[in-house]
């Protein structure tokens, strides 16, 4: 386990932050954070990287209570907020990052730093600008640099805080291209974020934070709760079929039709909690003298999800509040 949180909280003399977050992080994962502006992300990134200390909970990071010294060696960290010294050039910087973990200052001018520092600019898309000052970089290149200093010292874990936020589409693209070639490494991603595209592409696990309390915790198709909402065609369709069906369903299925043809071919879209109950439909469906022609699982769309997440629909909330992965 590269972290592992336990209870973690946080609360501002304003009355929010984050409260009780246990996460486990596996190792050689990229985990998103999401949650929607002042769900309290950065709060808990802040605590797990030793920048503010919890009130209550623990943690572990890479083997060693979080904002233990030992345990940042091993962490790359983006924060969400990053401003450079303008006057200095992106190499500069990188140099003076350097320098900052502690490395000696001839080790910082060594040929090695001056390689790692043209590899992390050529990884970030900055290979042209490394030489020019900050002040001539437009805030999408200063992203970047943030960036490349996280992953100067080729750090185990990354913790990254909104990376994207001031990208373009193709440096969004880029970043999540750079990311899933460090899982490809072997090392572990935690990104803090509320793209859903980002968060889609990446993602092998999932949390979500809803003012200050999380919410769910899982893979992607989880939360989606893939495999409760199928599309079925069937043929010898008749309208009066969708009462009589309803009328036999098992306790939470339902069926509603999206389309039906004058030959008799439809489509339903049914909800039903396992294979079984399909199954189930489909004797159903012989019984009046229909057959079931093809089951496709639909998966909803993250976007929805994330607005349910958030309050903004809550009667699509209590109906999935069941499973593996689903709201806490
Ligand atoms: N230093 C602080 N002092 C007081 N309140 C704070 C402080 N930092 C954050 N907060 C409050 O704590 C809550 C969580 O903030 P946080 O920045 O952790 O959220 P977030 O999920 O990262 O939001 P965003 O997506 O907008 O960056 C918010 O209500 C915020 O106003």
């Amino acid at each position: 386990m590269i972290l592992k949180t336990d209870g973690l909280s946080k609360t501002y003399s304003s009355g929010t932050g984050c409260q009780n977050i246990s996460l486990e992080i596996k190792q050689g994962q990229i985990f998103g954070l999401l949650g929607p502006n002042g769900a309290g992300k950065s709060t808990f990134v802040k605590m797990v990287v030793g920048l503010l200390s919890p009130d209550a909970g623990s943690g572990m990071l890479l083997g060693k209570p979080i904002g233990h010294p030992e345990s940042r060696r091993e962490l790359g960290y983006l924060p969400e907020l990053f401003r450079f010294q303008e006057w200095l050039t992106g190499e500069e910087v990188l140099r003076y990052h350097a320098g900052l973990s502690g490395m000696p200052y001839s080790q910082t001018r060594s040929s090695g730093m001056a390689s790692r520092i043209k590899e992390v600019l050529r990884m970030t898309g900055l290979n042209s600008r490394g030489s020019d000052r900050v002040r001539h970089y437009s805030k999408g290149m200063q992203q970047r640099l943030g960036l490349a200093c996280a992953l100067l010292l080729d750090p185990t874990f990354i913790i990254l805080d909104e990376p994207s936020s001031a990208l373009d589409p193709i440096g969004r693209y880029e970043v999540r291209q750079l990311l899933e070639r460090l899982r490809s490494e072997g090392k572990t991603v935690f990104l803090n974020t509320h793209l859903l595209e980002d968060v889609e592409a990446v993602c092998d696990e999932v949390a979500f934070l809803h003012l200050g309390q999380l919410r769910a915790v899982g893979t992607m198709s989880e939360l989606l709760h893939a495999g409760t909402s199928w599309e079925i065609a069937v043929g010898g369709w008749e309208p009066e079929l969708e009462a009589d069906l309803t009328a036999d369903l098992l306790p939470g299925m339902s069926v509603a039709v999206i389309r039906h043809a004058a030959d008799g071919s439809a489509v339903l879209r049914v909800v039903a909690h396992n294979r079984e109950q399909i199954g189930y439909l489909n004797r159903l469906l012989m019984e009046q003298g229909a057959t079931l022609y093809e089951v496709k699982p639909v998966q909803e769309r993250l976007e929805e999800w994330f607005l349910s997440m958030s309050g903004q629909s809550d009667s699509a909330d209590a109906s999935r509040a069941d499973g593996k992965g689903g709201k806490r």
